[in-house]
């Protein structure tokens, strides 16, 4: 289950006399490693076109390692870019598709491409099976974010092997529960629906910070979850006034950590040929 909120980074691909170069990320990420790079060589692959020399510059505003996505969009607009150059053969579905190949799971990916709240899987015949559900305009959701990383890999690696009947029982029920919450905006719903027994109690333990966040959204009315995984926490309030008290009670505590008041998209990623 993945929700697309309005943090947008934008990348621009454009020809070049030289292989390949890269502005607007760290030098770490000037290569031919680079994730947005790799998306846009699959991307060509896959249409069977040769890989032109380019150009790729990153206006990034979804920061790394923070369980905002920020390798999804990578990978979406990688795949969006290289789709475009060679005029938009491929639909949504068929990115959605490559995106999900190179992520390992559709969870990030098909919000980011389509928008709203998304709920996907890989069916038994391999295609991913996606469902949409609009959010209430009646919520709020702000992004408090660490002045620390905290990578996927090493907040998988703190989750356990397996987990019990009853917990799988538990969570399923309460994730129903929270699409619908999430839809008609009920708050109170969500707040008990957004519960986990599934990642939260292990990954709250890499942020140090978790349960003080929690008891500010708490105080201010607000629910707290990680977003992605983390080290980012979302909050979601019923109204602009909890929403800012969050934000402004967190800045008190968190002086060096970023707020983002934000919406749900909508749309999902687009691009444009110039
Ligand atoms: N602007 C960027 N430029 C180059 N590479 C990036 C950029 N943003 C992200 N990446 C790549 O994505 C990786 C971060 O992915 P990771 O899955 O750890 O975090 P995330 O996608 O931000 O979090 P989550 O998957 O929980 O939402 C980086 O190590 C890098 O490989
Ligand atoms: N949903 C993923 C994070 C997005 O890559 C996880 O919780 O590990």
């Amino acid at each position: 289950m993945g929700l697309a909120v309005s943090l947008y980074s934008t990348i621009d691909f454009e020809q070049s006399s030289q292989k390949l170069i890269i502005n607007g990320c760290d030098e770490q990420f000037q290569n031919e490693q680079n994730l947005t790079y790799q998306a846009f060589v699959r991307g060509c692959h896959f249409l069977n076109q040769p890989v032109p020399n380019v150009k790729i510059t990153i206006d990034n505003h979804v920061p790394v390692s923070r369980g905002l996505g920020s390798s999804a969009v990578c990978i979406v607009g990688g795949l969006m870019g290289a789709n475009l150059w060679f005029d938009s053969p491929l639909n949504k579905k068929e990115i959605l598709t490559l995106a999900t190949e190179m992520e390992g799971h559709p969870d990030n990916v098909a919000p980011a491409i389509l928008g709203n709240l998304n709920v996907s899987f890989t069916d038994s015949l391999e295609n991913i099976q996606n469902v949409a559900f609009k959010v209430s305009s009646d919520l709020f959701f702000v992004a408090l974010v660490p002045d620390y990383q905290l990578s996927t890999k090493k907040a998988r690696q703190v989750l356990p092997k397996s987990m019990d009947y009853q917990t799988v029982s538990y969570q399923v029920g309460h994730a129903v529960a929270l699409s619908k919450a999430l839809e008609t905006g009920d708050l109170q719903l969500i707040r008990q629906a957004i519960i986990d027994k599934m990642h939260e109690p292990f990954r709250s333990k890499l942020i140090p910070d978790y349960s003080a966040v929690k008891s500010i959204c708490e105080k201010d009315g607000g629910v707290l979850y990680i977003s992605g995984s983390g080290s980012t926490l979302m909050a979601i309030a019923s109204n602009l006034n909890d929403a800012q008290k969050i934000i402004d009670e967190t800045k008190k505590s968190f002086p060096n950590w970023k707020t983002h008041l934000l919406s749900v998209d909508t749309k999902g990623a687009s691009g444009v040929l110039i």
